[in-house]
């Protein structure tokens, strides 16, 4: 496991990331992309998408405010995936709060391959089939057995899996990461967890691995923030957003090794995320 790397190959690559996104945070996701050295692209035309994701290093689909039209286009963006084998990253949001939502990601993912869910405790719990509290997009869970619920998914859908929250879990099923970084300033914002998806497909785009890519990239968002909230004015969340974007643009190697907090555990040290 190298995180190390991963942000100057990031920089170094320019990866294209295709991103179906919702309209709430779409310019947020765009800006972030571009501070962590990716190139983003909006293409979610149902007609555009198969062909767009054949050019791109990664594609990242988040269902925060999913059109009937873009249920056709991710679809199309994924079939595009699945024939060059890049990264999909899923961002299920609000499936906790919306039923519908677990029927199509589980249409989606009989089809083609899903290689990164993300999604705030309160989804992931809801994709594993867990008792959890959501409120619409936000998790409302308490945090126990997040590693559970994490790993339990990962096995059963082969993926990578990454619940964010104070702390945020990454797990492939065998490997655990926890990511104590991070800032209750990122809870003031709408669209943390998007644009935390969207740094995380910039990264897979140019990472060895989409686990790796996941570790780092939840890394690089939760240091950013960290940054944001201490300067001048960053609990303010208007300052604080702009802030986030500058810190990613800001963010080195350097302080991902000397600031990181990641914690590596077994599936079954469940007791260590306190
Ligand atoms: N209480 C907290 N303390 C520190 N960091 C947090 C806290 N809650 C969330 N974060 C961080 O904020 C980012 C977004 O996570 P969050 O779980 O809030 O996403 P989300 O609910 O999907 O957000 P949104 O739906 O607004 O996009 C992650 O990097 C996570 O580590
Ligand atoms: C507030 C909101 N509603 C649908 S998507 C979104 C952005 C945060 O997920
Ligand atoms: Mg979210």
């Amino acid at each position: 496991m190298k995180l190390n790397g991963i942000l100057s190959e990031t920089r170094r690559k320019t990866p294209l990331v295709q991103v179906i996104t919702n309209y709430v945070t779409i310019n947020d996701c765009a800006n972030v992309l571009l501070a962590c050295g990716a190139s983003p692209a909006m293409c979610e035309v149902e007609q555009e998408a198969y062909a767009f994701s054949k050019l791109s290093a990664a594609v990242y689909c988040n269902i925060g405010t999913l059109t009937p039209e873009q249920r056709l286009a991710i679809k199309e963006a994924l079939r595009g995936a699945a024939e060059k084998e890049i990264p999909v990253i899923l961002d299920p949001v609000g499936c906790g709060a919306i039923p519908s939502r677990i029927d199509y990601i589980e249409e989606l993912r009989s089809q083609y391959p899903i290689h990164v869910v993300k999604g705030n405790l309160g989804e992931i719990k809801s994709l594993a089939g867990i008792k959890t509290e959501v409120r619409g997009v936000d998790s409302v869970d308490d945090g126990k057995d997040a590693v559970e619920a994490c790993v339990s998914l990962a096995r059963d859908w082969q993926c990578v899996v990454a619940a964010t929250g104070e702390q945020d879990v990454v797990t492939d099923g065998t490997r655990v990461a926890v990511i104590q970084n991070g800032t209750q300033m990122l809870t003031k914002i709408t669209g943390a967890g998007c644009m935390a998806g969207a740094v995380i497909a910039g990264f897979c785009g140019a990472a060895a691995s989409s686990f790796e890519g996941t570790v780092a990239g939840l890394l690089a968002i939760s240091l950013a923030g960290e940054q944001a909230a201490a300067s001048a004015d960053g609990d303010l969340p208007g300052t604080f957003k702009v802030k986030l974007i500058d810190e990613i643009h800001r963010l080195t190697e350097e302080i991902m090794t000397a600031s990181g907090k990641v914690k590596w555990i077994t599936p079954s040290q469940t007791d260590s995320i306190q």
